[in-house]
């Protein structure tokens, strides 16, 4: 379905992405050093690109998985029902496991993901998402490490997505919509 028209400002550069993921790579590695088991959880489809920077930035023995949720149809809010379209293809009991998120917004994705992750009973389940809009949180849920808060704003680029478009753009930017919404 096409979108009323937008423009795409800058929010956080691409250079500011690569900067925030190294420092947070050196606290993730401190909190797993010694791990031999760590499995670095992608949820797709946003958090593709930064799992893929970040994974290189962590000198561990990681192994690389995910899983599908989707709750945003082709608008800007939440159906609040979070579907699980696909499931990790291996076992995490017992294991050492990094979930890793885009952003979190209501909140609605991330809580539900992290109850479905913690029911399989791991050793440790840590979470990161790269952008947070803690003024907007529905339900009470924060991840370990967060790389930037932002304020109230509908975002794209760097694997984030309007109506699946823009997730190929390198840095964060902001959706203005260039038209008033028809009544
Ligand atoms: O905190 P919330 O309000 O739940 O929003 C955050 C979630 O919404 C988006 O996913 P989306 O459903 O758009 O799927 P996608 O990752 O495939 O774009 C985003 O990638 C997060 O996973
Ligand atoms: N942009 C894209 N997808 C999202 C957002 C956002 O700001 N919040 C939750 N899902
Ligand atoms: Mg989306």
């Amino acid at each position: 379905m096409p979108t009323r028209p937008y423009v795409i400002d800058t929010m956080i550069s691409a250079k500011s992405i690569a900067a925030r993921i190294e420092e947070l790579a050196r606290e993730i590695k401190e909190e797993f050093q010694g791990t031999d088991k760590l499995v670095v959880v992608g949820l797709l489809r946003g958090s593709f690109v930064f799992i893929a920077d970040l994974v290189r930035e962590l000198d561990l023995p990681v192994e690389v998985d995910f899983l599908e949720a989707s709750s945003y149809g082709d608008g800007t809010e939440s159906s609040r029902e979070v579907r699980i379209l696909k499931d990790l293809r291996g076992e995490i009991g017992g294991r050492d496991v990094l979930l890793v998120e885009d952003i979190v917004d209501t909140g609605f994705t991330l809580k539900h993901v992290i109850g479905l992750l913690q029911s399989r009973e791991p050793h440790r389940l840590k979470t990161i998402a790269l952008l947070d809009k803690p003024s907007r949180r529905e339900v009470d849920v924060k991840a370990d490490w967060t790389g930037f808060e932002i304020p109230d704003e509908f975002v794209v680029g760097y694997g984030i997505d309007f109506a699946q478009r823009n997730r190929n753009l390198p840095h964060i930017g902001k959706v203005r919509f260039t038209e008033a919404e028809q009544a």
